[in-house]
């Protein structure tokens, strides 16, 4: 089925997007974003190696950004500059490369995003020539600001960072996406492949996880689960769902245009 996703002028044939922390290490984080056919990889540049740091391993010589979409995030930022900071040092770091995930974190123990910040900082960095993908609440009229600003995409969490508690709040994440017109990625908290499928289901554009496949107990066979968890809702979203009847159901073998049964022979 040719249902490509198109972010900031760019086409992938994935619309899973996938984390690259919290790995044993390079090799299980390759062997897992191979497993999820992702074709956009989000990798945390205060913590991650992407050449910041000299003679140590660097994720380029596992995940080559002649194959993958790099996506800088800001992970560990709680504050608009430092998120910007963090930004303007990626795109250094990957030869002027505008595709950015911005994350403005609020508060250390539950990595709520702080929207006023994240609302901030999505201003200077579109200013400053960035297609910025924002993680933020699940709050339509936040959506509707970052958007208004010129972000290339929303991203409202499910639930918060690293719970793997799943889609809490269906029907805001659907007036988020109702209204939306960039594309609308679940970002944060799914926990199994369903969760992924309802997201895609509810109408998503995407879907980006992490911990989830990271911390399952196997993160490849995890990754794959996702990978069809994603595409499975896609096509049920695509297919329209028939609507759901309390009484009125009827069977699924109707009886009309049966022949009638023969009487038996006494
Ligand atoms: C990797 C990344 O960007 C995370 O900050 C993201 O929000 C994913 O969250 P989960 O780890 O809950 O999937």
């Amino acid at each position: 089925m040719n249902d490509p996703l198109v972010i900031a002028g760019k086409t992938y044939a994935s619309r899973l997007l996938v984390g690259t922390g919290k790995y044993k290490d390079f090799d299980e984080t390759r062997l897992a974003v191979e497993a999820s056919g992702a074709e956009i990889v989000t990798v945390a540049i205060r913590r991650t190696n992407i050449g910041q740091s000299e003679g140590e391993p660097s994720l380029l010589d596992y995940l080559p950004p002649s194959r993958y979409t790099y996506l800088p995030n800001t992970a560990g930022c709680y504050t608009a500059d430092d998120a910007v900071r963090t930004l303007r040092l990626a795109r250094e770091l990957l030869d002027g490369h505008t595709l950015a995930k911005l994350e403005v974190l609020g508060d250390p123990t539950n990595l709520y995003p702080n929207m006023p910040e994240t609302l901030k900082a999505a201003k200077e960095l579109v200013r400053d020539g960035f297609d910025v993908m924002v993680y933020c609440s699940d709050d339509p009229i936040q959506a509707r600001m970052l958007e208004d600003i010129g972000c290339a995409a929303v991203m409202p969490l499910a639930s918060i960072i690293g719970s793997g508690m799943g889609i809490l709040n269906p029907w805001n994440l659907r007036l988020i996406i109702d209204n939306a017109r960039v594309p609308v990625l679940v970002d944060a908290g799914v926990g199994t492949a369903s969760d992924a499928a309802i997201a895609m289901e509810l109408g998503c554009d995407a879907v980006l996880m992490n911990s989830a496949i990271s911390h399952a107990r196997n993160p490849v066979l995890m990754a794959s689960a996702m990978k069809k968890g994603v595409q499975a809702g896609r096509e049920a979203f695509l297919a329209g769902r028939m609507p759901r009847k309390l009484y009125t159901a009827e069977p699924s073998s109707p009886l009309q245009g049966m022949i009638a049964p023969v009487a038996r022979a006494a």
